[in-house]
């Protein structure tokens, strides 16, 4: 903790060009320490540079272009100073902390967010920090102080608090040089390639996922401390003109869905040649809470894991403050289906398999709380549940929100959740009656009363058997519709086990 701090400490001094310090024996020891941990960081930044560059990516070439000249000057500068045996005057410190914090070599009012551009980035590559010119130093003892140039005020209150917890408050002085006339613009200047560089060095943050039930697996992140200071940042940032790993990755074919919330197209992956589907939001994503819900989806996804019956997940990212879903891509949704008549085997086949689902489903401690047509598609013949928009806990722990008002039971529309699994076999057995009925449902409160008081109208040409598992799965009783495994051992489905 006590590095971190002098680690800190250095960064900013460094950033600010002109701040130097009387540095007690203590500080000059720690320096000493820090300058090689820098080396050693910088040894893994220039490894990262040289070895992941992709070969065919016009953008990232010139991404890896300002890397390497950036790389290659600090590696200059730091080769110089490794033969400067007086390491003590150094102000170099490279570490991972200079790239990984913005309060300190972000000037007000830049965003960095929006300004992620390479292929714009005309700017020059930052200088090595060379000692700068300067005029006498004068002393500053104040608790805080502003130090202004024509173009921004960097106030330094909390470097100076950050400071006084480093250093030996009784024998610690700051001294702060005067800039000479040309050097007052460049104070606040940040390098794009840097702030690259620090997004590429950044691995993105671990969220804890809250579907999965063993704690340990998720609990551990090596880089909770540094990415917490990104959190915000680097989610935007990856996103902007010329970095979009939509376009990179995957060449698109054709628009095949579109939800309340999102819009579905076919992909190709470049580089497996295979064909997915990418689903992404339709609403930009500001806030944090708008992230952290949208994520919800793939988080329940990804805690799933394969089930034939489940429509599987790939990998997901925020892009343009969107999020990004690639899943497999499927034929089409059952409410194509909905449409037509189809036969009692059909139907008992659906019904079959998405019990399977909800089976598997359940037993992860999941619900889907959306459970309809539209969210279950259709693959070689294969029915898989899709849309985890809505998915929660069964244990509560997570905030519901019901899906589709016309397949939601009423305890669920009165705020009653005590048996959300319940909800979802509601919900199959109003699928299985739209299917049955060969239209779709409407919004007309009198059906919706009679749906929801578990009325269900008689089904000519379809078996009692079928028609009485209909009605318990509907019953307006959760703790009286059977389960998710008890319809999948229902005998009626013997004539389909064949
Ligand atoms: N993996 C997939 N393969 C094929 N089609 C898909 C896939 N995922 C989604 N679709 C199509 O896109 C439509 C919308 O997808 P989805 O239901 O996931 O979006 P949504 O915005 O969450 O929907 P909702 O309006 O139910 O909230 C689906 O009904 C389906 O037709
Ligand atoms: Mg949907």
């Amino acid at each position: 903790m006590f590095e971190k701090k002098g680690r800190t400490l250095l960064a900013k001094r460094k950033t600010l060009g002109t701040i130097k310090t009387r540095r007690t024996k203590k500080n000059r020891k720690m320096e000493g320490t820090l300058e090689r941990h820098s080396l050693l960081q910088f040894g893994q930044l220039s490894k990262l540079s040289f070895d992941n560059r992709p070969p065919s990516n016009v953008a990232s070439s010139a991404f890896q272009g300002l890397l390497d000249s950036e790389s290659s000057e600090l590696r200059n500068h730091l080769g110089s100073v490794d033969a400067d045996a007086d390491c003590g005057e150094k102000e170099f410190i490279l570490s991972q902390d200079f790239f990984c914090t913005p309060d300190y070599i972000t000037p007000d009012n830049q965003n960095l967010m929006s300004g992620l551009d390479i292929s714009k980035d005309h700017s020059p590559c930052p200088r090595s920090p060379v000692k700068l010119n300067t005029v006498k130093s004068k002393r500053c003892r104040q608790d805080s102080f502003t130090l202004k140039t024509s173009n921004f005020t960097w106030s330094t209150k909390h470097s100076r608090e950050d400071e006084q917890e480093t250093d030996d408050i009784d024998t610690d002085e700051i001294m702060v040089d005067k800039l000479q006339a040309n050097q007052t613009e460049r104070t606040g200047y940040v390098s794009q390639t840097a702030v690259a560089l620090r997004c590429r060095v950044m691995p993105p943050p671990c969220f804890k996922n809250p579907y999965v039930m063993n704690e340990s697996e998720t609990a551990t992140d090596p880089f909770g401390y540094q990415r917490s200071k990104c959190a915000s940042f680097l989610p935007a940032s990856i996103s902007g003109d010329g970095l979009s790993r939509y376009l990179t990755d995957f060449h698109e074919i054709q628009q095949i869905g579109a939800g309340n919330f999102s819009r579905v197209f076919k992909v190709l992956k470049r580089i497996d040649g295979c064909l997915y589907a990418v689903k992404y939001s339709t609403r930009k994503l500001y806030l944090d809470s708008e992230r952290r819900k949208a994520m919800m989806e793939v988080q329940a996804l990804a805690a799933l894991g394969f089930h034939e019956n489940v429509v599987g997940y790939y990998s997901s990212w925020f892009e343009n403050e969107q999020l990004y879903i690639q899943l497999e891509l499927c034929d089409h949704s059952l409410s194509k289906k909905s449409s037509l008549k189809i036969s009692e085997r059909e139907i008992l086949v659906i019904m079959h398999q998405i019990a399977k689902a909800l089976q598997f489903v359940h037993e992860k401690g999941i619900a889907h709380l959306d459970v309809k047509p539209d969210n279950i598609y259709i693959k070689n013949g294969v029915c898989k549940l899709g849309d985890f928009g809505c998915a929660t806990r069964l244990d509560k722990s997570l905030p519901v929100e019901e899906g589709d008002a016309r397949y939601m039971p009423q305890e669920i529309l009165n705020e009653n959740y005590e048996h959300l699994d319940k909800v979802d076999i509601f919900s199959l057995g109003v699928t299985v009656y739209e299917l049955i009925r060969g239209s779709p449902l409407t919004e007309s409160r009198s059906q919706s009363l009679n749906i929801k008081g578990g009325k269900l109208p008689l089904l000519p040409g379809h078996s009692l058997q079928l028609q009485q598992l209909l009605k318990t799965m509907m019953d307006r009783d959760p703790t009286r519709r059977p389960s998710a495994r008890e319809i999948m051992e229902h005998p009626m489905f013997d004539r389909i086990r064949g």
